[in-house]
């Protein structure tokens, strides 16, 4: 209270006023402890000491648990995500109404993309195991642990999924490393263009032909599995399950392992581009699903070492980065780019569509003629059953769909082996020939034949061709630079499905705007218009319904 004369009030209290308020604090501070000690906070967080070295079964334990800790992270992402959208759904109707009210704000609104999309765009790009730089490390830590670098191609384009770089850094790396390479995904292309593709590449590096299972499951269903399968005496052979090529690779691996004498395992490292099925092939040689793997690309992104014998340990590492300087069909087949956003879908199945023959398109995929890639996916999608709301064909679900046929496990197409097959510039008849002592060569051609002989291939004729770009080249180190693609040549575009083949039919751009065969006249850019960007005049839809023609009196108009 301020006392007359004084300038302040004082702070003088009434000892019964100022007691209280000592007690008051004194309470609520031993709530606060009282709080804390219900929680476990301040108390010394134990340290995990880990799985020990000599635990049984600790490879198993640890796999457990990572599989445990990346549900945990899916599960907390989910639930951040359904926040995000409650949030953004609250905000939305909050503004609903100002907002319809403005014509030019609901266009707008149109355009952008959905807040799921962004927040899941936004969670994928903060997590640093999705970055460049983490994956290439990941990579280089797993050349550096091996002792024999496997090179696991896809047998559809093997020579696209082969990676200077990686070559020539294993051949030059240090500790006289083994380059192996492993054709997989030999169901999916001709036998006479597997063993072409055999002959070349074991002019370089012993090759391996193999099928991977498709559908290893879980160690407690597959245990359920093969107590039911011996109950009733049928083995499971299926298409997806049944793997080929295991044994000749198990072989030649174990017998290399004794030959050279050396004590502990054999590490094996597996690289390749992503999809190409260096995780499966750990599951079938495992026999259940020890790394996840699946149709998504991208999946692994960080090695893993798993014991599949005595004597050998295979690494499973994430896929290369493909090099931005790589031709679009590559980019679209062996990079991220799409999974990153950094590429529409769209674009990536056009640039696909470019590569291979529209009559084999159209008997595979069982759609008519088509002008356009848009008007394939739109057939497509209709013929899938890809609806949107009032029958719209769902020309993205379309197009993811048909981009996993091509990097996944069904799409049955090959690329032609090369007549007169030459060594790269960094591999000469000296490396070739260390690179192939120490290994059964005979052993691994007689697994190999037996592998072709125990696999059902597609014919020819139901296998689509496509154009090889070659070798794609990847990033092993973030440091380096990083081109971007350079514009599609006009060989690029020989061959093409839309183009050529069409017979002067149109080309629609995205935007729909049909282009046609004919020699457009193009009208050259002032300078102001090519620094502003091309800024021709837009055709503006004029709905005549609206216009008033009629002479009659309109009665709901006040003419004042
Ligand atoms: N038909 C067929 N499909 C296969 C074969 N091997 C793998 N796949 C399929 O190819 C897809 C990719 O396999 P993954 O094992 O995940 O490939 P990855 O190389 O580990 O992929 P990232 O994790 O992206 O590096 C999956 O859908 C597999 O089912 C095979 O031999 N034949």
């Amino acid at each position: 209270m301020k006392r007359p004369g004084l300038k302040k009030a004082s702070k003088r209290v009434s000892c019964s006023k100022r007691y209280k308020i000592q007690k008051k604090v004194r309470e609520h501070n031993k709530k606060l402890r009282k709080d804390a000690k219900k929680k476990g906070v301040g108390k010394k967080v134990k340290k995990d000491i880990g799985v020990p070295n000599k635990a049984p079964f600790k490879e198993d334990i640890l796999r457990e648990a990572e599989q445990r800790r990346s549900k945990l992270e899916e599960e907390k992402e989910k639930n951040k995500l359904a926040k995000q959208q409650e949030r953004a759904q609250k905000r939305k109707k909050e503004n609903s109404a100002s907002r319809d009210a403005d014509p030019k704000a609901k266009k707008a609104r149109k355009e952008l993309p959905s807040q799921e999309v962004l927040v899941k765009q936004m969670v994928k790009q903060s997590d640093p195991r999705n970055s460049k730089k983490h994956l290439c490390s990941e990579l280089n830590k797993v050349i550096d642990a091996s002792d024999i670098i496997v090179e696991i191609l896809d047998a559809r384009d093997p020579l696209g999924c082969r990676c200077p770089q990686l070559e020539e850094a294993v051949l030059k790396g240090e500790g006289n490393k083994k380059l192996l390479f492993l054709l997989n995904k030999i169901d999916l292309v001709p036998k006479e263009n597997v063993e072409k593709w055999l002959q070349c590449l074991q002019l370089e590096f012993p090759a391996v032909a193999f099928k991977a299972s498709t559908q290893q499951q879980d160690k407690t269903v597959q245990e359920k599995k093969a107590r039911f399968a011996t109950l009733n005496g049928v083995v499971d052979q299926t298409k997806g399950v049944a793997c080929y090529g295991s044994s000749s690779l198990l072989q030649l691996l174990g017998d290399y392992a004794n030959a050279t004498g050396r004590e502990g395992s054999l590490k094996v490292g597996l690289v390749g581009f992503p999809n190409v099925g260096k995780s499966s092939l750990i599951n079938s040689l495992k026999g259940m699903r020890a790394c996840n793997a699946g149709v998504q690309r991208g999946i692994t992104r960080c090695f893993q070492d798993i014991h599949i014998s005595k004597n050998v340990k295979m690494i499973d590492s994430p896929g290369i980065v493909a090099a931005q300087s790589n031709p679009k069909a590559a980019m679209a087949l062996r990079s991220l780019q799409v999974e990153d956003k950094q590429e529409t879908v769209l674009e990536a199945v056009r640039t696909l569509l470019k590569q291979c023959n529209k009559q084999q398109v159209m008997l595979q995929y069982n759609v008519p003629d088509f002008r356009n890639s848009l008007e394939f996916l739109s057939f497509f999608a209709k013929k899938r059953g890809f609806l949107q709301k009032g029958g719209v064909p769902n020309t993205e679900l379309a197009a993811s769909t048909f981009l996993n046929d091509w990097t996944g496990a069904k799409l049955s197409y090959h690329c032609k082996a090369p007549e007169k097959p030459s060594l790269p510039p960094y591999l000469s008849e000296d490396i070739v020939r260390e690179m192939q002592k120490g290994w059964d060569l005979d052993k691994l051609r007689k697994g190999n034949e037996e592998t072709l002989r125990s696999v059902k291939f597609p014919n020819q004729a139901s296998s689509i061709v496509l154009l090889s770009k070659g070798p794609t080249a990847g990033v092993l180190s973030d440091v380096v630079e990083d081109k971007p693609a350079p514009e599609p040549t006009e060989e690029d575009m020989e061959g093409s499905c839309e183009n050529k083949e069409a017979g002067g039919v149109k080309e629609v751009s995205e935007e729909g705007t049909a282009e046609t065969d004919e020699p457009q006249i193009k009208t050259p850019l002032t300078n102001k218009q090519a620094k502003v960007g091309l800024q021709v005049p837009v055709p503006v839809n004029i709905d005549l319904s609206s216009v008033h023609t009629d002479d009659t009196y309109d009665f709901n108009t006040d003419f004042k």
